[in-house]
């Protein structure tokens, strides 16, 4: 079983965890500061907030025309939202009753967009009503949120195993693997020698490898270690402790719609795993809605498309459109519509490319616009094969954009995989805090992209 979200931990100005009502009718508004804490999608899901506030699909209007710049100030109505058609999409069945994974009925009540809150906008296909809530886990209780904790045992369940084998494989593919330093019969300079090179081989880069070293010296003298095996262990926990800063699980439900905006180079992996995110997220009952703010290149847009059919998940999307009028348009069309996330899929880029990373940067400020807490999550997903250079996209990307996150893709094929030791280094310094690597990709397929556990990464790495 696919194990992708963690529950909410509550906010520290959150009221107790058994003191936050459900949110029955949450209306579209922006969050303040002096709102209760909203539920998590956990929180939702077994508190039963899906209530009959939410407008079913059938209610959707028509699709307009799509603005060609996207506006100065947040209209309350845009008044040319993105029209996007249908991507190869056999057009569901509208108002259909949700089938599958509820026990309970689809809402029924069509509640008709209010002309002051809803914008006009539609989008590229209206996918089936909503799946409801599985009876046997919608409890009338408050929920417990409880925080993350990183996996203690070494030893990973079954479902984990085939994963973690891929992982540990490509990580595996370096001509001196870190686990062949630890074969020999002694612990003396020549280990730590060999070491090093094996770290400076695995991509860890230099200032980590000899964070690592001195931190695994000083375990060795504490623990009085004289096996290389033992040092293996030692390295394992110095290892695990450098990137547990990286682990934390995303949280969704925060926000009214969570509005996430994914970005980084070329062929990196982000359509692909907003495609494994969207599904895994639309199989834990939440709305989501796909902005395809790559509007110049066709294959872009289609291959979002595409995700969103599979997913039967809506998409605003517009050829040749401003990329950041598209992304307002999906705010606001998923603030009214009352949709839990909004994924923004952008064009890829170097930051080298300034005229670029400017984009960047004004699709971020409409996003604001259009939601004053949004955006909630700035992920980068970086391609684990680029090694030390995946580093370097990391500090140019939050530079110019304040990162929240990171999906590090392609750790199935990489023997760079050292290179996230580099970034938690990096990520101790950081004025605003650790960057967490919300998710790691180990290969193509849906299941393929699992959360970071920092002790499991590390045993992967030295095996
Ligand atoms: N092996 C492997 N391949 C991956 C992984 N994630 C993505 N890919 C592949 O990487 C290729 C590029 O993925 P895309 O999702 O198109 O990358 P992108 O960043 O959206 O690309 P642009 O839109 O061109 O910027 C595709 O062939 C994906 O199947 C992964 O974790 N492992």
């Amino acid at each position: 079983m696919f194990s992708f979200f963690k529950k909410k931990s509550a906010p520290p100005d959150a009221p107790a965890p058994g003191a936050v009502p459900a949110p029955v009718a949450a209306p579209a508004a922006e969050p303040s500061a002096a709102a209760p804490a909203p539920a998590s999608w956990w929180q939702r899901l077994t508190g039963g907030a899906k209530t009959a506030e939410q407008a079913p699909e059938g209610a959707v209007p028509p699709a307009p025309a799509a603005p060609a710049t996207p506006p100065a100030v947040p209209p309350a109505l845009p008044a040319t939202p993105v029209a996007s058609p249908p991507v190869a999409a056999p057009a569901p069945a509208v108002g259909a009753p949700a089938a599958g994974r509820g026990a309970m009925p689809a809402p029924v009540s069509a509640a008709t967009p209010s002309a002051g809150a809803a914008p006009p906008l539609a989008p590229a296909h209206v996918p089936p009503a909503p799946p409801s809530v599985p009876a046997v886990i919608a409890p009338a209780v408050a929920p417990v949120v409880a925080v993350p904790q990183p996996s203690p045992a070494p030893a990973p369940a079954p479902a984990r195993a085939g994963w973690l084998d891929r992982l540990k494989n490509g990580l595996r593919k370096t001509g001196s693997s870190i686990a062949q330093v630890f074969t020999g019969t002694r612990i003396d300079d020549a280990l730590y020698e060999e070491l090093e090179a094996a770290l400076l081989m695995a991509d860890a880069g230099v200032k980590a490898s000899e964070h690592l070293l001195a931190d695994l010296k000083r375990r060795v003298k504490d623990s009085k270690a004289t096996e290389p095996a033992a040092v293996r262990g030692l390295l394992a926990d110095a290892l695990a402790e450098l990137l547990r800063p990286l682990e934390r699980g995303l949280e969704i439900g925060r926000h009214e719609p969570t509005v996430m905006m994914v970005v980084g180079v070329n062929g990196a992996g982000k359509t692909t795993s907003i495609g494994k995110l969207t599904k895994h997220l639309a199989d834990a009952d939440q709305r989501v809605l796909l902005a395809a703010a790559d509007t110049f290149r066709a294959a872009a847009r289609e291959q979002l498309g595409i995700w969103a059919d599979r997913n039967k998940v809506e998409i605003v999307s517009q050829e040749g459109a401003d990329p950041a009028a598209v992304t307002f348009d999906a705010v606001t069309a998923a603030k009214a519509r009352g949709r839990d996330v909004v994924i923004a899929d952008t064009a890829g880029r170097l930051p080298t490319q300034l005229h670029l990373m400017e984009e960047l940067k004004k699709i971020k400020r409409v996003i604001a616009k259009a939601d004053g807490s949004a955006p909630h999550e700035v992920l980068l997903v970086v391609d684990g094969n680029t090694g030390q250079n995946a580093l370097a996209q990391v500090k140019s990307f939050d530079e110019a954009l304040g990162l929240t996150g990171l999906i590090v893709t392609k750790l199935d094929g990489t023997a760079k995989g050292g290179v996230l030791a580099a970034i938690a280094l990096w990520a101790r310094e950081r004025a605003a805090g650790a960057v967490p690597v919300y998710f790691i990709g180990v290969g193509e397929k849906l299941e393929d992209l699992q959360t970071f556990s920092a002790r499991e990464f590390a045993q992967a790495l030295l095996e």
